[in-house]
């Protein structure tokens, strides 16, 4: 399946892209052929696809459900409340939701941390979207808790590697510190280190959390997980890292963490601003999440560009600090590099997950600065998505999937939920 992208305005100038089955072959002056397939990209800007480094896609059937409320009594008395009645069928919904959001608004892969992976992996599938799936794993520092936890983990590494479906990868789900034992933590290192895979986990969101570590363990949640070293020979997805010492960075630093910088949830949740301008001194790799529906509350991932550009200006009151290009790098390349997939770029032989957006847009008129504009003025709604080289959505129609369909059930999904 050959796809040529005609005359688009690409890495700063108007040349051709060709995609050759899920990769991106050729960039510059192509002729076109017969079998070709020609998307006109005159009016069009090329941008790699955004990728979301921490989601609970599902999540989406929460979208409005208990707001305005901080993380431990939101977590307590009402989401975890309502996952309670989650099935698989209603996470299919949900995701599906989801992907229909995120394809909308350029994001072609996500890093999910939930349950009921079938259902997610089957909307992944059918959505022609990209995903790191993680088992959220908690054990409540119940050993009775913890085998069936790390059982069900183990089940639903080898049911995504069954999938053989290169769009779908497995990691590891621990939540967090407070909600997993040392003992549940260990036994994910070493799975991580038996499948090759990376783990995801929420650290250090709130200040509640570390006093409650601190108090458990006599020490802040990166020095106490280090201690047993639980971030050694591994990849680990770090979600929040909003209240760090100048040792717990150290160790984000020595271990080769990547953080996911989720700036509009730490807001909306009040659990504060992490300290990203810190984490670039010392060369972190920064990416960008969304966290669920139920504390953002949607899935634009352009609005987490634009508050990482601008929410750190304001709390060191530089304004040179996160430029646009650092910004949309932690949602394409940074991103990528979390994740371990060769996208997040448009290069020769890199993934072909690739975004066209019609400047025909008045919020990117004048066409003077494209990369701040995508950053300061765009409000995400894409026109053209290709993820694997398949065309996913084509002017605002998503092909893949039944938008009608999916408006339906999450209503009555969402009846359930709410029953
Ligand atoms: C995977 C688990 O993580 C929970 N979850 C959702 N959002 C957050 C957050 N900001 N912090 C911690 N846990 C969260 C989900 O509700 C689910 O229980
Ligand atoms: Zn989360």
């Amino acid at each position: 399946m050959l796809i040529l992208i005609k005359n688009v305005y690409v890495n700063g100038k108007r040349q051709d892209i060709l995609i050759e089955d899920n990769i991106i072959k050729k960039i510059g002056e192509i002729k076109k052929e017969e079998e070709m397939e020609i998307i006109d990209g005159t009016k069009k800007i090329a941008i790699p696809g955004l990728i979301n480094t921490h989601t609970h896609i599902p999540m989406t059937l929460f979208r409005g459900v208990a707001d305005d409320l901080p993380l431990m009594e939101w977590l307590n008395n009402h989401i975890w409340k309502m996952e309670a009645k989650l099935n698989e069928e209603i996470v299919y919904w949900g995701t599906l939701l989801g992907c229909v959001e995120m394809i909308k608004t350029g994001t072609t892969t996500f890093n999910d941390m939930y349950f009921f992976l079938e259902g997610i992996a089957k909307a992944v599938d059918e959505s022609g979207m990209r995903a790191v799936l993680a088992y959220g794993m908690i054990d409540l520092f119940d050993e009775e808790k913890r085998e069936k936890e790390i059982k069900n983990a183990e089940k639903y590494i080898n049911y995504i590697k069954d999938l053989n479906n290169r769009r779908i990868t497995p990691a590891l789900g621990p939540h967090a510190p407070y909600t997993c034992s040392k003992e549940l933590l260990l036994e994910v290192n070493k799975l991580a280190k038996k499948y090759k895979i990376p783990i995801h986990i929420h650290m250090n969101e709130t200040l509640d959390e570390i006093k409650m570590i601190k108090e458990k363990f006599g020490k802040e949640p990166f020095l106490y997980l280090n201690e047993f070293g639980f971030f050694d020979g591994v990849d680990v997805i770090a979600a929040h890292c909003v209240h760090l010492s100048e040792e717990e960075i150290k160790i984000i630093k020595e271990k080769n963490i990547s953080v996911s910088h989720n700036p509009i949830s730490n807001l909306k949740l009040a659990s504060g601003i992490a300290p990203i301008p810190k984490l670039l001194n010392e060369g972190i790799n920064t990416t960008l999440g969304t966290d669920g529906c139920g504390s953002n509350n949607n899935l634009n991932l352009f609005e987490e560009i634009k508050c990482s550009a601008i929410l750190h200006k304001g709390t060191t009151l530089d304004p040179t600090i996160v430029k646009a290009e650092e910004a949309f790098n932690f949602a394409t390349k940074n991103g990528a590099k979390a994740l371990n997939v060769k996208a997040g770029d448009i290069r020769e032989g890199y993934l072909a997950d690739l975004v066209l957006i019609n400047v025909n847009k008045p919020q990117l008129r004048p066409i003077s600065n494209i990369k701040s504009h995508l950053v300061y003025s765009f409000n995400g709604c894409v026109d053209d998505v290709i993820i694997d080289g398949k065309i996913v959505m084509r002017e605002g129609d998503i092909i893949t999937l039944d938008e009608e369909e999916i408006y339906e059930k999450a209503e009555e999904m969402y009846a359930i939920l709410s029953a």
